[in-house]
């Protein structure tokens, strides 16, 4: 099983290319169902994620073209073999559910495992079979299946969700594409991922208004038709750099950031006193903390555009070396703390009570050994590293080759002293 080492301390210099999102690829590779024709995403991030769901995309009959190492993906699901998404493939992440929707709404039946995904709550998916029923699907789960059937097409309807699920807007959303009539969503997500996808699927010949505000309206249309769609810029994995580089210290620039994303965070860092300079026409955010002391700053994480729940593992890694004392409170997953003990192992000092976890500043971290336990959480282990005395090694890395496109290779190239061994090299 392969590992990072890791020795901190080395202030971070240099620039940072951002690769597309993992959390808007997945969405806008499931919609390469929709259509019969080709439908090519550019900006595709290489991970774990990516291509478990191309794998998914294939057993299902789909074509796709997506040589290692490249970043263009060409699908074409002209005729599909399958409407059925085996446990196997759907276990392994969250939005692998969402090829349910587009199934549905193309072939009027679709047999779909519960997903898996990052073990950070329960879960459920309730949202997004409400929001089918309520489209005239019928569905039943069975020996962890979603059967669903739709026998005379999907219907338009109102749907007014009881709280924000991004999920489960996009996954109405890629449905009601095909549906019969007006679909309105309403307390829908407004994450940048949707608005991304909405783009995409009106590209392809939706008919979409308000996708990634609170109101979406969705007039179905009989067909889609193929295009491409340049998958939009990764603001977690932009957070997440922006944070390693306040942890180390140093002045790092990063390119192709979506700059207008990430407002809660730069709110936030510029309170903690690093410099954060941004250019939206660029697209660049430079991150600069050149020694200066960290300001404890307290976060609650909230649905977009509030301080996201994918960077509230990042931040808590920041914010143990703070002068003071932070609350980081997460308002989105009910067990998203799993970081807390093992960022006590550097040396930090956490009490978690419930929803809030009470970060102390710590002077300095110490290298020990720890171990990833979902995606976010490993990345702040890193960024702990990154400013900690001597070596870390970080354990069980699947989690963070799900969703970090070439981590290492990023920040070894801004001086860190980053590296990935594997069992059989010691
Ligand atoms: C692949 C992907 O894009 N994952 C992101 C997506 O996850 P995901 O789409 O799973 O997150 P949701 O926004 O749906 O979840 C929000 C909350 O609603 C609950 N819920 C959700 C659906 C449902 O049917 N019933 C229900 O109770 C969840 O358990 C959670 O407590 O948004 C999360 C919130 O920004 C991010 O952390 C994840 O990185
Ligand atoms: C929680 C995440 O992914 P998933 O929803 O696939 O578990 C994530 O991207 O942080």
């Amino acid at each position: 099983m392969d590992r990072l080492k890791i020795t901190g301390g080395k202030p971070l210099s240099g620039t940072i290319p951002i690769s597309g999102a993992k959390n808007s690829a997945l969405k806008l590779m499931a919609a390469a169902l929709l259509t019969p024709e080709p439908l090519t995403l550019t900006n595709v991030p290489q991970l774990a994620d990516t291509r478990f769901l191309s794998q998914l995309l294939q057993t299902l009959g789909v074509e796709v073209y997506w040589p290692k190492g490249d970043s263009t993906c060409r699908m074409n699901a002209e005729s599909l073999t399958s409407t059925i998404a085996p446990y196997e493939q759907v276990r392994k992440m969250r939005a692998s559910f969402n090829v349910l929707g587009p199934l549905l709404a193309r072939y009027g039946h679709a047999t779909v495992s519960l997903p898996g995904g990052c073990a950070i709550g329960a879960r459920p998916v309730d949202l997004h079979l409400k929001a089918f029923e309520a489209m005239g699907a019928d569905l039943v789960v069975e020996e962890g299946y979603v059967k669903a059937a739709a026998i005379r097409g999907l219907k338009g309807a109102h749907i007014v969700f009881p709280f924000v699920s991004v999920g489960a807007t996009e996954h109405a959303m890629l449905a009601a594409t095909l549906a019969e009539g007006e679909t309105v969503l309403e307390n829908a997500a407004r994450e940048p991922e949707i608005a991304d996808l909405a783009d995409c699927l009106n590209a392809m010949g939706a008919k979409i208004s308000g996708g990634g505000t609170a109101t979406v309206t969705i007039q179905g249309v009989e067909k889609l038709h193929g295009t491409t769609h340049a998958v939009m810029p990764d603001r977690i994995e932009a957070g997440t750099y922006a944070m390693a580089v306040a942890a180390a210290g140093g002045d790092v620039t990063l390119t192709n950031a979506p700059v207008s994303a990430l407002s809660a965070l730069t709110g936030a860092l510029r309170d903690a006193g690093v410099s954060v300079e941004t250019d939206k026409q660029a697209s660049t955010m430079r991150i600069v903390r050149n020694g200066s002391t960290l300001n404890a700053v307290s976060v609650d994480t909230a649905p977009h555009p509030g301080f996201p729940t994918d960077l509230q593992a990042q931040f808590m890694a920041l914010m143990t070396l703070a002068n003071g004392t932070s609350v980081i409170r997460e308002n989105i997953f009910e067990n998203r703390f799993m970081h807390a003990p093992e960022l006590s192992r550097l040396g930090a000092n956490i009490a978690v009570r419930g929803h809030e976890a009470i970060v102390k500043g710590v002077e300095t971290l110490k290298g020990a050994p720890v171990m990833a336990t979902d995606l976010r959480a490993s990345v702040s282990l890193v960024i702990a590293a990154l400013a900690a005395q001597g070596e870390t090694e970080v354990n069980r890395i699947y989690h963070l080759d799900r969703g970090f496109e070439r981590l290492e290779e990023k920040l070894s190239a801004v001086g860190a002293d980053i590296r990935r061994v594997s069992d059989s090299e010691e």
